[in-house]
């Protein structure tokens, strides 16, 4: 079983607005779910440590290890501005050929990859990168910001099928931040909807999407059929 995280409270004011106050649990696959401006990249700066100055947190959670670098990966929303332009992949990495080697491995690429600067490989391949990276630190968090959002449809699922994979291997918690429900809907189990940086309902992925109860989750979740619909 993978570690539950428990945000007890999350409160960030900006002078005398309140931007965000929550308290929810990570546990197993969970998303964080909300329109533009609702806070998801609040709560994962938080999280991660990087809020910006001008703002103030009130920041309180329990969970079994201590949230920090070493702890916790993160995939950015785009491969292509997340890794260093001028340093060849295999200085991005922080550990070891052979770790390296081995996380390659588990996102389905090889060596030749070490050699390569970003601008020399495909959005798909940049982004398993990135998550080879993150795994290969030996992680128990894993925070996703959208991380499909640059991709294709194929990239996308190809993506969203390795991080499930992989978060069965290593037992990795994950925190998935999405405005798009349906990339999430095979892959988190529990899901947290957020608006104006307040918790509106939160609780079992199936259940939710079954029974919203209220219109909030339910223009979020019409919305991501109607898109999927005209995609098609
Ligand atoms: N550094 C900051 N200073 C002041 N206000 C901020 C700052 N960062 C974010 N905010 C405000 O906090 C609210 C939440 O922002 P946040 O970036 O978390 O939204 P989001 O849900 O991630 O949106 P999106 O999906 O568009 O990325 C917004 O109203 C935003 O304007």
């Amino acid at each position: 079983m993978s570690k539950v995280i428990n945000i007890n409270r999350l409160k960030i004011e900006l002078k005398k607005d309140i931007l965000l106050d929550l308290s929810f649990k990570i546990k197993n696959t969970t998303a964080l779910i909300g329109e533009s401006g609702s806070g998801k990249s609040l709560t994962l700066k938080t999280i991660l440590n990087l809020l910006p100055k001008n703002l103030s947190a009130d920041f309180d959670y329990s969970s079994d290890f201590e949230l920090n670098y070493n702890n916790i990966g993160f995939i950015p929303q785009n491969p292509f501005t997340s890794l260093s332009p001028m340093t060849k992949i295999k200085n991005q990495f922080f550990c070891k050929k052979e770790s390296m080697l081995l996380a390659l491995k588990k996102v389905g690429l090889d060596s030749w990859v070490l050699e390569r600067f970003p601008n020399q490989l495909s959005g798909g391949q940049l982004q398993r990168v990135v998550i080879a990276i993150a795994i290969s630190k030996k992680i128990k968090l894993l925070l996703l910001d959208e991380p499909t959002t640059a991709l294709d449809e194929k990239n996308k699922k190809m993506i969203i099928d390795l991080i499930k994979q992989l978060a069965t291997e290593f037992n990795l918690t994950l925190l998935f931040i999405t405005h798009d429900i349906d990339s999430i809907k095979d892959l988190c189990e529990n899901m947290i909807i957020i608006k104006k940086g307040k918790i509106i309902q939160d609780g079992k992925t199936n259940e939710i999407l079954q029974n919203p109860n209220n219109e909030y989750t339910k223009t979020l979740i019409e919305s991501n059929f109607k898109t999927r619909k005209f995609r098609k």
